[in-house]
């Protein structure tokens, strides 16, 4: 196992005493593996399908937007100059009628192919008609909307690394596309800890898994896709068994096992499977036992593999610091940059030489602690909107401090 990225340095067993490499460090050094890594493998999958995903090639309009010559209010389409005859009706979904000449009018629904030589449309509330008689003033060009004036038919719309959104799923549909080509990488989920029950109240002296339910929408939400969550006993062939079957995955995070105690098989397991250590460890508050590596997995394709340590707090920290971004890397996205940043009130206190990730919430532009996050629990992080990043020795004077978005 080889480190890149400086560590810390080492107590006589796979302990940690203290991190050396600084937060900023850890996130740039998952930006990195992530941008040097082999992107997911698109797959072409149909619309319903593909909302939160990654698109994996540029997205072109397979027709103009309006497909036709269309009204944009309900009333007349007009040609010249009025007063205009009625020659006919057109209904939205019906096809255009023939041409119309100077001096008529068809009435017409919005969104309906106005005939050739259509010229305005003149709304209901401004035409006053008379039997089969228009009369009103028409603006020229006003009301229609011509074939392709909001997109023409071949243009490239989106590029490839775009966000599948559900504004991105209705633009695809109406440009006529029926699937898209995305990149969603596929996450597996290894979670460790003989402590952990998995449903109900956890009986003395045992821990409900509160990782395991947090992953997946987290991952989702970063444009993964996380398979079941798996439970893995506290041994060493386990631990190695585990991660060496993560055969199909882009990404393996495992859960627990990072630290010093008798039952942290997970530095040992990547060492025996050839994993090479970019982040060991992180001088952040709470989660320092996180970690970063490649795992080589034959055929040339590596898996990123992220440490989580088990504290659930410090787990959400860690997955935030490191398995965002390299979500985004793998998906095809461009690096994030920073979401926003806010003042923060003189109660927070820095660490001397830690980063804090402090749970907020956003008010008014500024961000205000919610409290409750302490390692072990995710009540602060559950009233949240962000993480505030706290740099070591911050005091109010630094100016404002980087927000990391949290899932809404
Ligand atoms: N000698 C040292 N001990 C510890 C260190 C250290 O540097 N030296 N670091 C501490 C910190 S900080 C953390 S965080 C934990 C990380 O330990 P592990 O990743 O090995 O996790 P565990 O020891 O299994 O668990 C820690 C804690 O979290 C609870 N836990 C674990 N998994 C889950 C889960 N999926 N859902 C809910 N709760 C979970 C577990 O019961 C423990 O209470 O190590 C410290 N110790
Ligand atoms: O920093 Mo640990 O990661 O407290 O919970």
């Amino acid at each position: 196992m080889e480190v890149i990225e400086s560590g810390h340095p080492r107590s006589g067993r796979a302990g940690h005493r203290h991190a050396g490499t600084t937060w900023p460090q850890a996130r740039a050094a998952a930006v990195r593996l992530a941008e040097r890594a082999r992107p997911a493998a698109p797959a072409r999958v149909p619309l319903a399908d593909a909302a939160g995903a990654t698109l994996a090639e540029p997205l072109y309009a397979l027709t103009g937007l309006p497909g036709h010559d269309a009204a944009a209010m309900d009333g007349y389409a007009v040609a010249g100059a009025g007063p205009w005859r009625i020659t006919g009706r057109v209904l939205a979904g019906e096809g255009a009628p023939g041409p119309l000449r100077a001096g008529e009018c068809v009435e017409i629904a919005t969104g309906a192919p106005a005939p050739q030589g259509t010229e305005a449309v003149l709304p209901y509330e401004y035409a006053d008609r008379d039997g089969d008689t228009v009369r009103g003033e028409a603006e020229p060009g006003r009301h229609v909307r011509r074939r392709g004036e909001d997109c023409a038919e071949g243009e490239r719309v989106l590029p490839a690394g775009a966000a599948v959104t559900p504004a991105v799923l209705g633009l695809a549909a109406a440009l006529g596309h029926d699937a898209l080509s995305v990149r969603r990488p596929r996450v597996s989920v290894l979670v460790t800890g003989d402590e952990l029950a998995t449903s109900g109240r956890p009986a003395p002296g045992l821990v409900r898994d509160a990782v395991g339910p947090l992953l997946p929408g987290l991952t989702a939400w970063a444009g993964g896709a996380a398979e079941p969550v798996r439970y893995v006993p506290d041994t060493y062939a386990a631990m190695v068994d585990a991660v060496a079957s993560c055969r199909a995955a882009d990404v393996v995070v495992v859960c627990g096992a990072s630290s010093a105690g008798p039952a942290d098989h997970l530095r040992a397991a990547l060492a025996e499977l050839g994993a090479e250590i970019a982040v060991d460890g992180v001088a952040v508050r709470p989660g320092h036992p996180q970690l970063l590596g490649r795992l080589p997995r034959g055929g040339g394709r590596d898996a990123v593999v992220i440490g989580l340590p088990g504290n659930p707090y410090a787990a959400l920290g860690a997955a935030v610091t490191l398995l965002v971004p390299v979500l985004r890397g793998l998906a095809g996205r461009p690096p994030a940059g920073v979401w926003r940043t806010a003042p923060l009130p003189e109660s927070v206190r820095a660490h001397p030489a830690d980063t804090r990730l402090v749970a907020v919430r956003l008010a008014d532009g500024r961000a205000v602690p919610v409290g409750h996050d302490r390692p072990g629990v995710l009540w602060g992080a559950a009233l949240a909107d962000a993480l505030a990043v706290v740099p070591p020795g911050w005091t109010p004077g630094d100016g404002e401090a980087e927000l990391l978005p949290l899932p809404g």
